[in-house]
């Protein structure tokens, strides 16, 4: 019972409606498997990526070779569950001339950041044009402490950032200089809202567009300018263009992770536009206004989906590909079948207070997936947006 409430789960009934899938899927004792399997493999794959340490004196390309295989061991997990075990759909709105590009050219990506699934929506995305262990963000530093995806993110060279720019200046940029030689493609992920979207946050953000006489924006954050300016000019000649993102979800549903893991079905919208990175200005503040148009014009286009419930241009729904499944079943064979093995063990011992410790590990592997899972909340998000710089407490 105790678990059952750290999961907050709605109280459950089997109702004949109901079928018998969409009743195991809401099951806590699911949930605990497939957070024990992520958990434990991800730590597995955690100690290998630390095993590649001493590759990366005699071969750097290969130390990255390997880990993008093993950071696609982690994140194609939470891929499986949005796609196979929430069945959640992706649909893509796009120029049909660009769409043969996704996946054969490094962009940087420019997503709004307003729901608290969108990072696993772009995974998704990932995933299915072949960059989902390569990809890459800029992340806040908190999450580099996350167990995980954090410490996997370490050795994917992740690009992280206090959100203080007097010292992310030079720390942003260096780290951006290392991906230059990248042996492999990827999409590189910048929010440049730089924190997900509250009522609290737009209206603080739209004080400071009003005050700088840029137009208020209705569906985003004003976005900051120095990390895309930055990114720009350390990728350019590396990164062929911008992925201009719109991220959002049919009949204004808002998606948790939660409701994935219980296997709440999403329907997640992207609308996305190719603008080859030559058309960005290489000035800094023509590039900062370059930016504040990109956002006016991506505000247009949520308000049409508002109204209409689609975006512009044509769709399409790129295939999802079995590998995000097939790894989930391996590494469910690699750690389920000694954990078999422990509880029949333990159970045929029947010590009580072997048993009694098992519960207490148990729950403590329950408390800790909860506060993963809280770092996508948005009702946890920081202060970021809403303080002056030197007050935040992120
Ligand atoms: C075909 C398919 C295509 C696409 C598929 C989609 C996606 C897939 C791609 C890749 C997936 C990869 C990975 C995904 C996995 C996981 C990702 C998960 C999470 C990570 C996300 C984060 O952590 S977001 C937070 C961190 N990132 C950022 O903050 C980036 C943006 N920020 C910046 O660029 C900042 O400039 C900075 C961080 C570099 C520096 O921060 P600082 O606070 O010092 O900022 P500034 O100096 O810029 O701030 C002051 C200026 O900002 C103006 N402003 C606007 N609003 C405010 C406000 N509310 N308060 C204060 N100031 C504000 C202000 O006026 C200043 O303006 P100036 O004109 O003076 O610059
Ligand atoms: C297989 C499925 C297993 C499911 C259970 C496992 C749970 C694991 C959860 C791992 C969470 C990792 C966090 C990564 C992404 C968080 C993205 C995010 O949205 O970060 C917030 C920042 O952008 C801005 O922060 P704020 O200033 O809004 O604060």
């Amino acid at each position: 019972m105790l678990l059952h409430n750290y999961f907050c789960f709605k109280p459950f009934l089997f109702s004949r409606r109901m079928g018998l899938l969409q009743f195991l899927k809401s099951q806590f004792l699911c949930h605990l498997i497939i957070c024990y399997v992520f958990l434990v493999s991800g730590l597995i794959v955690n100690l290998i990526q630390i095993c590649t340490l001493p590759l990366w004196l005699v071969s750097k390309q290969l130390a990255r070779k390997i880990n993008i295989r093993l950071a696609y061991c982690i994140a194609s997990q939470m891929v499986a569950a949005l796609e196979w075990w929430s069945g959640t759909e992706c649909t893509l709105y796009t120029d049909p001339k660009s769409y043969p590009l996704y996946g054969k050219e490094n962009a940087i990506v420019v997503l709004n950041h307003s729901f608290e699934i969108d990072f696993l929506c772009g995974w998704t995305f990932c995933e299915r044009f072949g960059v989902l262990g390569s990809s890459k963000v800029l992340a806040k530093k908190e999450l580099a402490y996350v167990p995980v995806i954090g410490w996997m993110w370490y050795f994917l060279e992740i690009v992280f950032c206090k959100r203080k720019w007097e010292e992310d200046r030079t720390t942003v940029a260096q780290s951006l200089q290392k991906l230059r030689d990248y042996p492999e493609n990827y999409w590189f992920l910048l929010y440049c809202e730089g924190t997900r979207f509250t009522p609290k946050k737009h209206q603080f953000s739209m004080q400071i567009a009003e005050s700088k006489g840029l137009p208020k924006l209705k569906y985003h954050l004003l976005p900051r300018t120095k990390g895309f300016y930055v990114t720009v000019q350390n990728l350019r000649g590396t990164a062929a263009a911008i992925y201009d993102s719109t991220l959002n979800f049919r009949n204004n549903e808002v998606p948790t992770l939660l409701g994935i893991l219980n296997g709440k079905k999403y329907h997640a919208d992207l609308y996305v536009r190719r603008i080859p990175l030559e058309s960005v200005p290489e000035d800094e503040a023509e590039c900062a206004a370059w930016l504040h148009k990109l956002y006016q014009e991506k505000d247009g286009f949520q308000e049409q989906y508002a109204q209409t419930g689609r975006f512009p241009g044509p769709m399409v729904s790129p295939p999802r590909r079995p590998w995000s499944l097939i790894n989930w079943l391996f590494w469910s064979c690699v750690v389920l079948y000694p954990l078999g093995l422990l509880i029949a063990q333990l159970l045929s011992s029947g010590s009580v207070l072997t048993i009694a410790a098992a519960v207490v590990v148990c729950s403590a592997v329950s408390v800790g997936i909860r506060w993963m899972i809280g770092q996508t909340e948005i009702d946890k998000s920081s202060n970021y947006g809403i303080k002056p710089a030197a007050l935040n407490n992120n």
